[in-house]
């Protein structure tokens, strides 16, 4: 498999580049040349399948020959060593529960097979690597803990100061070793920038070996797509799917429409957003209109500029028709959004996360007029990574996992910088 950028401006590459590159020189995205296709038999035999050989089938068919079986067996079944419950919170709708993995967010899959992946090519070639993430809440401290302690791999995490949770920061600022934090005085997107900035510097990118670990990264981008093969796999006999993804940067979106397009059969795909409503205002106007992004209880989706939107078009063919046909968005602001995470659990017991609660929100207003399909939102993080929101909501203390709490208690040590290439060269500096 060859990957492309969507701006086509540098040659292909193999998997092996691309995730090494992370961003390809001329600012695009990479894309698979072609998106596979599974056979038949394998969505008819899937309900049968277990999760490991079903995320081995899909990840092979993106990396082909460069992995040998043996390798990307290992490689699935240690990003998979955690539960993907799905639970039925009402009649009809289920929450998929991503965050059952160490650091309780669904970056957790995506980190630990890119981890794997360069740590199996890193320890081919002997190659010395610099990962540079940006971080609204729930990616840097699942790449903290994916890279942790791995040979020839440095990590820094930038964070916008004052815009995660209490422990979101505790997780990300507490690893120590091979994992640097810094705290950025701005945004998420002032990060994400920051971060393609220095990749699109030739010098820098070549003095550190510079590559990324956000959904940008074709590598956290496929395994992603995982877990709707799961999903089918678990609900296929109950009805037509929709799946509603609560969306910041677009990459668990982009991913499920990977797999849409590889033959699962997922019949409509939700964006469901917070005021950060980019890509539903695009779907409603044609307009893609970036913009600073505003803070809000679902911070780890408080995204002004989506990444994964250039990859969205490529699915779609550049057409907004069919982008509005294929992905339905909605956005929905705190209020609603607190009295959801209420509501929900005084009927029903369940407790989402305000992001698990956005996605529940647009599945919700999608199945009013499509009442008899089985509608699935994503539970992208435990409610505990949030409790300093959820707690006054519910009026009720949120108990947290013991790998959570473990952070809570460690010191944060992280670097305070101002939002420049300036700031982050010195970083790069001290490594
Ligand atoms: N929501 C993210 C923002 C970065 O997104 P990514 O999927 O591109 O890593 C976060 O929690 O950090």
């Amino acid at each position: 498999m060859k990957y492309y950028s969507t701006n086509r401006q540098v040659p292909e590459v193999s998997y092996e580049e691309a995730i090494f590159n992370g961003l390809p020189d001329d600012n695009g995205l990479y894309m698979p040349e072609t998106i596979p296709t599974l056979p038949a038999d394998f969505f008819e035999n899937i309900g049968d399948m277990k999760l490991h050989d079903i995320a081995y089938e899909v990840a092979s068919r993106f990396i082909g020959e460069e992995i040998p079986e043996k390798e990307l067996r290992r490689i699935v079944e240690e990003t998979l060593s955690f539960d993907l419950p799905i639970v039925e919170v009402e009649k009809g709708i289920y929450s998929l529960e991503l965050y059952h993995g160490p650091t309780c967010a669904f970056k957790d899959v995506g980190a630990r097979f890119l981890a794997r992946c360069l740590s199996y090519f890193s320890a081919k070639e002997g190659k010395k690597s610099t990962i540079l993430v940006a971080t609204s809440g729930d990616t840097g401290a699942a790449v903290g803990s994916g890279f942790y302690g791995v040979e020839n791999i440095e990590v820094i995490i930038l964070y916008p100061k004052g815009k995660i949770s209490k422990i979101q920061e505790q997780q990300l600022t507490t690893f120590g070793k091979n994992i640097q934090a810094c705290e950025v005085r701005g945004t998420f997107d002032d990060c994400q920038k920051m971060v393609k900035d220095a990749f699109l510097n030739k010098e820098l990118k070549e003095k550190y070996n510079l590559t990324s670990a956000n959904s940008i990264n074709m590598a956290r981008l496929i395994p992603q797509s995982f877990y709707y093969f799961w999903t089918y796999a678990m609900l296929k006999d109950m009805g037509d799917l929709v799946v509603s993804v609560p969306s910041g940067n677009f990459g668990n979106l982009t991913a499920g429409l990977l797999g849409q397009k590889m033959g699962l059969p997922i019949k409509q795909f939700i964006a469901s957003t917070n005021v950060n409503d980019i890509v539903p205002s695009y779907l409603t106007s044609g307009q893609f209109e970036p913009r600073p992004s505003t803070s809000t209880i679902s911070n780890a989706m408080d995204v002004g500029n989506p990444s994964n939107f250039y990859r969205m078009k490529e699915v779609f063919g550049s057409s907004w028709e069919d982008m509005k046909e294929g992905v339905k968005g909605y956005a929905y602001d705190d209020k609603i959004t607190a009295e959801t995470v209420a509501d929900i659990y005084r009927k029903t017991d369940y407790l989402m996360d305000p992001h698990g609660a956005v996605g529940y929100l647009g599945l919700k207003e999608y199945m009013k007029d499509h009442p008899n399909s089985i509608g699935v939102f994503l539970e992208t993080a435990h409610p505990a990574k949030f409790g300093d929101v959820v707690e006054p909501i519910i009026k009720q203390e949120v108990e947290m996992p013991e790998r959570l709490a473990e952070f809570a208690r460690r010191t944060k040590v992280s670097t305070e910088i101002d939002a420049t290439q300036e700031e982050l060269k010195k970083v790069l500096e001290t490594l």
